[in-house]
């Protein structure tokens, strides 16, 4: 069953100096207990559309198109709705978020907060919640009674996903999750997230710039390049065999999870990605693309149908298809 569906998204930026179209046209869909990546480079988009899907956006995001949670859009709900929805039906996970915990409070209070705001505990009921919280996250029970700078970061992204856990969500958003921590710590914690979101059935949108680390996590794995989807299909056939030269390079970019050496060195992707208010004519990858022809500096590919349950945006995708 479908929980979420992403139909033609786009947000755009209004600055001073114009217009920053940061997310262009997605459309995706998430079933019921599956687990999907968004992977792309800095600047492609992914946090924006995290972002969008809870309407966390700044003001001067201006978002279109529809996104059906459960069969509600998001976007048209009224705020009391909003509120009931964000924790209690999806929460998100933010890139180095341990840091955004509040350091004055102690563990404990912060994760029965959404319990307590969402009714779903008294106030007496709520500490036996956060001790199993705290004990599905491979934290101790009586760390509820520790402040945020007690613990290593490792512990406080935990945390953090305790709180993301805490009103039983359907959905959780991972925006780059372990991003910030080593390499070692980084592994316990993906691990930690692939098994409760397997146990507990919920859903998960995992962002990162690291297609491997998703490959690993997830079923199904979305590509964006410049704002655009570019290419969607199951993970490791994304992975070993991407049909998109962009997430061909990213793959290669990245070849095993956590390497520290493909992290200092991506290799594969030349070039810098395109500045969204001045993209490129054609295909916004043409200039960095290993196997551009000429027509790809003004044709711009649709995302075409490459197999079962994939596609990709590339005129060679759409060639090979046809001629089959
Ligand atoms: N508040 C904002 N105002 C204007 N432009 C913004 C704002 N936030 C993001 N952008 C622009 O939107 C584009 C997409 O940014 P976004 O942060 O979504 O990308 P990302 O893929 O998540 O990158 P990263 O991995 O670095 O977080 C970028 O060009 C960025 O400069």
């Amino acid at each position: 069953m479908t929980l979420l569906e992403l139909d033609d998204v786009s947000v755009t930026y209004r600055i001073a100096a114009g217009e920053v179209p940061a997310v262009r046209g997605v459309s995706l869909s998430l079933d019921s207990g599956a687990a999907l990546g968004v992977a792309g480079e800095s600047g492609s988009g992914k946090s924006t559309l995290a972002m969008a899907l809870l309407r966390l956006l700044p003001r001067d995001a201006r978002v279109g198109g529809r996104i059906l949670l459960d069969g509600e859009d998001v976007l048209t709900m009224k705020w009391g709705r909003l509120r009931a929805v964000r924790w209690a039906e999806a929460s998100i996970v933010f890139q180095g978020a341990q840091h955004g915990l509040n350091a004055v409070r102690r563990i404990g209070d912060q994760i029965a907060e959404p319990i307590l705001v969402h009714g779903l505990a008294k106030p007496d009921e709520a500490a036996k919640r956060v001790a199993e919280l705290l004990e599905q996250v491979g934290l101790p029970a009586w760390r509820a009674r520790s402040y945020p700078h007690e613990l290593s970061g490792g512990q406080r992204q935990r945390v953090m996903i305790a709180m993301a856990l805490a009103c039983s969500p359907k959905l959780i958003i991972a925006d780059e999750p372990t991003t910030a921590l080593d390499v070692m710590v980084q592994a316990q914690v993906l691990t930690l997230i692939k098994d409760l979101v397997a146990e507990h059935g919920i859903s998960l949108i995992m962002i990162s710039h690291d297609l491997s680390v998703l490959a690993d996590v997830c079923d199904r794995l979305a590509v964006m390049y410049a704002g655009r989807l570019v290419e969607h299909g199951p993970s490791l056939e994304v992975f070993h065999d991407a049909r998109h030269p962009y997430s061909k390079a990213l793959a290669a970019a990245f070849p095993t999870v956590g390497d520290p050496v493909s992290r200092l060195a991506p290799k594969g992707l030349g070039g810098d990605p395109p500045d969204p208010m001045h993209l490129p004519a054609g295909c916004p990858f043409h200039p960095r693309c290993p196997v551009a022809l000429e027509e790809c500096s003004t044709l711009d590919v649709e995302l075409w149908p490459a197999g079962d349950r994939r596609a990709a945006a590339c005129v060679h995708v759409r060639s090979k298809e046809e001629a089959s």
